[in-house]
């Protein structure tokens, strides 16, 4: 059978070998089979900042959005934008995720865009969130979270959407999606991706009570796959990478895409349905006052 890449119809007899090679397999497979030296393209905005290494197929992105990456709109958008253009690069295969802030990974939605704001904003903001975790988790890359710091919510699901989690060793660091401790509730797609990784029981436990995990926990519930010192983070995430894209990606990718199918079914037919859910629940003073304490707290932490 010929590989899912387009080739020249029809495929020439004899032209699945030179495609067979592993390290030939997938979007960057009609390249010519020469040792092309290492180049590097990068793009950047004020929020991130992505490379991509040609002749390995493997992507780079940075968050690098002061003080904890949190995700606004403006985040959210830039975040799609990449994201795009990576999917739409056939010399790109493999996407690492990282971040340039120190001891944060992300700290997940940005409050502040879901406080105090229109119910059209807060539909608009919603559908970007939507937008983000519909790409990332529904990509065809190799999507491999290196999760060098806390990543609460919003950033646990960003780590969550990913093919594999490595996480740094450290005991300040937390994972987990902690909205019941914000006095709101994370959406049906965010359950089901948690559920997908770690499994019904632990899922109900940890979100029932918001809980932030230790990296040991984390690793032992099966919420990150593995955890390394920090100056290794790097190095893993590449031979993960590696060892993800040695298979053919038209395998790979319809395997994932079977794994993840009724996950992301369910929200896309439930999609307009979820954001007025969102408005709704969030416009509520009781939700506003909730949001507006855990603000607080959070300011009040400092002093
Ligand atoms: C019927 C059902 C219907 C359901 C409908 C849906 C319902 C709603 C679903 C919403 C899902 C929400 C998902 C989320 O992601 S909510 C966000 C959760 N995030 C957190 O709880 C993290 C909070 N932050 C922290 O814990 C710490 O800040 C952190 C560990 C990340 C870093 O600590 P550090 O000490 O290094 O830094 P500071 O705490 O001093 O923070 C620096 C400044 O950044 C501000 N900050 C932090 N996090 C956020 C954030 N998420 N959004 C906005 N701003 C944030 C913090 O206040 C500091 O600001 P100032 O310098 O101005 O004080």
């Amino acid at each position: 059978m010929c590989p899912s890449v387009p080739l020249p119809s029809p495929c020439p007899p004899g032209i699945l070998f030179p495609y067979s090679s592993p390290q030939l397999w997938g979007r960057a497979a009609l390249q010519p089979p020469v040792l092309l030296p290492t180049q590097r393209r990068t793009f950047s905005n004020n929020k991130i900042l992505v490379e991509l290494d040609t002749s390995s197929g493997v992507a780079t992105m940075k968050f690098k959005s002061p003080p904890v990456n949190s995700l606004s709109l403006d985040f959210l958008t830039e975040f799609c934008i990449s994201l795009e253009k990576l999917e739409n690069d056939r010399a790109c295969r493999a996407l690492i995720i990282t971040s340039a802030i120190p001891r944060i990974f992300s700290s997940g939605l940005d409050i502040m865009e879901m406080f105090g704001k229109s119910t059209e904003h807060y539909a608009e903001f919603w559908r970007a969130v939507q937008e983000m975790w519909l790409r990332l988790y529904g990509s065809s890359m190799v999507t491999v979270a290196a999760i060098n710091g806390s990543s609460p919510a919003g950033g646990c699901l960003i780590a969550l959407s990913c093919d594999y989690r490595i996480m740094v060793e450290n005991p300040k660091y937390v994972i987990g999606l902690n909205e019941a401790q914000l006095g709101i509730v994370a959406p049906f797609w965010f359950k089901d991706t948690f559920v997908n990784t770690v499994g019904h029981r632990v899922a109900e436990r940890s979100l029932q009570l918001g809980l932030l995990h230790p990296v040991t926990e984390a690793h032992q519930i099966g919420l990150v796959d593995e955890v390394v010192p920090e100056e290794k983070l790097q190095e893993k995430a590449a031979a993960v990478v590696a060892q993800w894209l040695a298979l053919p990606d038209h395998a790979r990718q319809l395997t994932k895409s079977m794994m993840r199918k009724a996950v992301l079914d369910h929200m896309l037919a439930h999609r307009e349905e979820d954001i007025q859910n969102f408005v709704k629940f969030i416009s509520k003073d009781s939700i506003q006052k909730s949001l507006s304490m855990y603000m607080e707290m959070l300011k009040k932490k400092k002093s």
